[in-house]
Parts: structure tokens; C-alpha cells; sequence
């Protein structure tokens, strides 16, 4: 069982090298390549994904990714940028299932932006489309006008089959879940996602046990964040999943609680944490390493297929919440407060 490390930048190294820290003492044989991606893979081999991480990353059984961004990338000249490495891994290694679980610890119901009353019993588990989209599809970029203005382009796409794999995806996981799946779109408006519409329905003929709703993107942001346990499995696309799973996130107490899964046709995943590589924080000790650590946990129930384990991480991730230990983030009185490293180490003796 090989793993691809690929800490990437800014708290990237600090929060992987915690759930290495964590993997490394369940002692269960896992083999790990560290490899340079993102600000770092620029660095080393003038690409930010380097020939080797993608060779490294191909063959390993998963992938463990830290965070990218925040490097000199935007100040290169437009001709001079490479393609971006997380969107060229995610799409190298066909990784078009995205698994966003947000889950309220109840240790943590007073750390979430909403009444705990609100938000006690949360388990959603938003289910985004990662390799489609306004990301990906053609034409884009910026072009000059004939008048001289500039102008801006990006093209939201999805074909059928992309939909279907996705709303599969969806559809199982609601299966051994609450049989409930809630697709988020913007068919009011937008071609793309009217398709998206009608292939769900189609598609949910195939599962008559679950019971498929549809809501406009927008009204789920505000549902969200008025009676989010509404939600138990959410579909939807790249753009709408990227924003509605950062806004999810603050319910369960932080970003930096909030794990994902990347997986291929075959659950081959690339595992990461949902935030970024959170700048403002970057070389402190201060971040939550926890998201990581869960998202380690997720790789070995998904990849490795080994419920086991990934329970064993989760419940020392819970023992260290009972016991006391928070980052910053997450913080409320009364509370031990612990940087990165210390966290780590609360979860691995948890463990
Ligand atoms: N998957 C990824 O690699 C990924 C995801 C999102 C953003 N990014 C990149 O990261 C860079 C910064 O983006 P941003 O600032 O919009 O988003 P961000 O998620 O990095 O940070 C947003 C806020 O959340 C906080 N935060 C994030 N993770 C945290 C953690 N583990 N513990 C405590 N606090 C945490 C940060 O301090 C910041 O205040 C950008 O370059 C962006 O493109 C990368
Ligand atoms: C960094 C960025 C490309 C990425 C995304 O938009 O997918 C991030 O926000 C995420 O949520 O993983
Ligand atoms: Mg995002």
C-alpha cells in the first residue's frame, strides 16, 4: 500500500506531516513517497506539477495532498504560466468524485457559527463534481476586443455521462446512508445545470428508494445556514460544490475541519483537506491539522478499503476533541489550547 505525500505550500507541510505522524503509528505497513507540488513543485523542477509527482502520484495506490496556492503564480505573464497543478493532477488522475463529508463533532457544537441546537446531529455528506465544469471547459481565457477592451471567458459545461457518473456516485452513497439525495443546481437560469436537472431524474429511476430533491444553489446557501440538518446526501457541480462545501465547513466549527476524498472510477483517491494552503497562518503552528488527519482516515476507508482503521482515526480524532485539545480555530473557553504539532500528538496518543 504506497502513498504519494505531497505536502505542497504554505500550512501544507505542517498539517501533512501530522497525518503522516498519525498513519505512521497505526503500523500497518503503509509506504510513503514525499514528493514536491503546487509553489514547491515550481521551486524544484519549474512546474508546480513536476513529471516525477505525477509519475509518483500515478503509481501510488492513493495520494495525501496538503494544500497548494500562494505562490508567485498570479505575477508570472499570462504566456509564461504553467497549468495549474491541482487541477492538472485532480484531471491526470480522472479524480471526478469529490466527498465532502461535514460533520459536527458534538465537542465542537459551540465552536460552529450557529446555535448548537441548529446544527447538533450534522452529518452531511456534499458530493461535487471535480473534474467538469466552468473549471475546465472551452473556450476561456482573456482576450482583447476590437473596440480595446479586454474580456473575460469561461464556459460552464457538462455532458451526460459526466453527469451520470457523478449522480451514481450520489445515488450509492445515499443507498447506505438515509436514501436522500438533495441536487443543488441553477436550472432557473443555466443551460448546463438543466441538463444536470434532467439527468438526475433520469437517473434516479434507477434507485426508487431514494428520494431525489432539487434545490436552486442559491436557496441551498441560505437552507444551509438556516436549517442545514434538512441535507443529508448533496449532488452538485465543481463551482457550486467548491463554494457551498467552504460555507458548510463553518458549521462544523472551522475549514479546518473539514476532510475530502478525490476518487477515480476505481476509488483511486487523492485525499486532502478542504481549505487551502492558508497563508496567513503558514510557518505559525497554529493550524488545525485535523481535516487532514480525517481526510488520511477517509483514504483508508475508500482506497484501502479498510473501515477499521479509518474508524480508529475518527474515534482518536474524537477522544482528542473530548479530551480537550483545540487549535485556534476551533477554540472556546475552558479549552486546552494546542498548535498543529501538539494536536497531532493528542490524536496519535489518542490513538
Ligand atoms: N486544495 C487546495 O490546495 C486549496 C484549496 C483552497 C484554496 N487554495 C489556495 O490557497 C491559497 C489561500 O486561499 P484562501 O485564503 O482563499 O483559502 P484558505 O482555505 O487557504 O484560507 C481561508 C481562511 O481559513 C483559514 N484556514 C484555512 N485552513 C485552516 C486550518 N487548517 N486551520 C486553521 N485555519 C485555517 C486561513 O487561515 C484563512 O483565514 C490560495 O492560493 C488558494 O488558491 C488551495
Ligand atoms: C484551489 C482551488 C483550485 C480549489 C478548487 O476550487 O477546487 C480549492 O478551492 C478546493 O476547494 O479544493
Ligand atoms: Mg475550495
Amino acid at each position: 500500500m504506497k502513498i504519494a505525500v505531497l505536502p505542497g505550500d504554505g500550512i501544507g507541510p505542517e498539517i501533512v506531516a501530522q497525518a503522516v505522524k498519525v498513519l505512521k503509528a497505526l503500523n500497518i505497513g503503509l509506504e510513503m513517497e514525499e514528493a514536491p507540488i503546487g509553489g514547491a513543485g515550481y521551486e524544484a523542477a519549474g512546474d508546480p506539477l513536476p513529471e516525477a509527482t505525477l509519475k509518483l502520484a500515478k503509481e501510488a495506490d492513493a495520494v495525501l495532498l496538503g494544500a497548494v496556492g500562494d505562490w508567485k503564480y498570479d505575477t508570472l505573464p499570462r504566456d509564461k504560466r504553467p497549468e495549474r497543478g491541482l487541477l492538472r493532477i485532480r484531471k491526470e488522475l480522472s479524480l471526478f468524485a469529490n466527498l465532502r463529508p461535514a460533520l459536527l463533532y458534538p465537542e465542537l457544537a459551540s465552536a460552529s457559527t450557529l446555535k448548537p441546537e441548529v446544527v447538533s446531529g450534522l452529518d452531511i455528506m456534499i458530493v461535487r463534481e471535480l473534474t467538469g465544469d466552468i473549471y475546465f471547459g472551452q473556450p476561456r481565457g482573456i482576450s482583447t476586443l476590437e473596440n480595446g477592451e479586454r474580456e473575460g471567458i469561461n464556459t460552464m459545461r457538462y455532458n451526460e455521462s459526466e453527469i451520470k457518473r457523478i449522480g451514481r456516485v450520489a445515488f450509492e452513497i445515499a443507498m447506505k446512508r438515509n436514501k436522500k439525495v438533495c441536487s443543488v443546481d441553477k436550472a432557473n437560469v443555466l443551460e448546463t445545470t438543466e441538463l444536470w436537472r434532467q439527468v438526475m431524474i433520469e437517473l434516479s429511476k434507477e434507485y426508487p428508494e431514494v428520494e431525489l430533491s432539487h434545490m436552486y444553489v442559491d436557496n441551498a446557501a441560505m437552507q444551509l445556514v438556516r436549517a442545514p440538518k434538512q441535507f443529508d446526501v448533496m449532488v452538485t457541480g465543481n463551482i457550486f460544490g467548491d463554494i457551498l462545501s467552504d460555507e458548510a465547513s463553518m458549521l462544523t466549527g472551522s475549514i479546518g475541519m473539514l476532510p475530502s476524498a478525490s476518487l477515480d472510477a476505481n476509488n483511486k483517491g487523492m485525499y486532502e483537506p478542504s481549505h487551502g494552503s492558508a497563508p496567513d497562518i503558514a510557518g505559525k503552528d497554529v493550524a488545525n491539522p485535523l481535516a487532514t488527519i480525517l481526510s488520511a482516515a477517509m483514504m483508508l476507508r475508500y482506497t484501502f478499503n479498510d473501515e477499521a482503521n479509518a474508524t480508529r482515526i475518527e474515534d482518536a480524532v474524537k477522544k482528542a476533541l473530548a479530551q480537550g485539545y483545540r487549535t485556534a480555530d476551533i477554540y472556546t473557553d475552558g479549552c486546552n489550547k494546542v498548535g498543529c504539532n501538539a494536536m497531532g500528538d493528542a490524536v496519535v496518543a489518542a490513538l
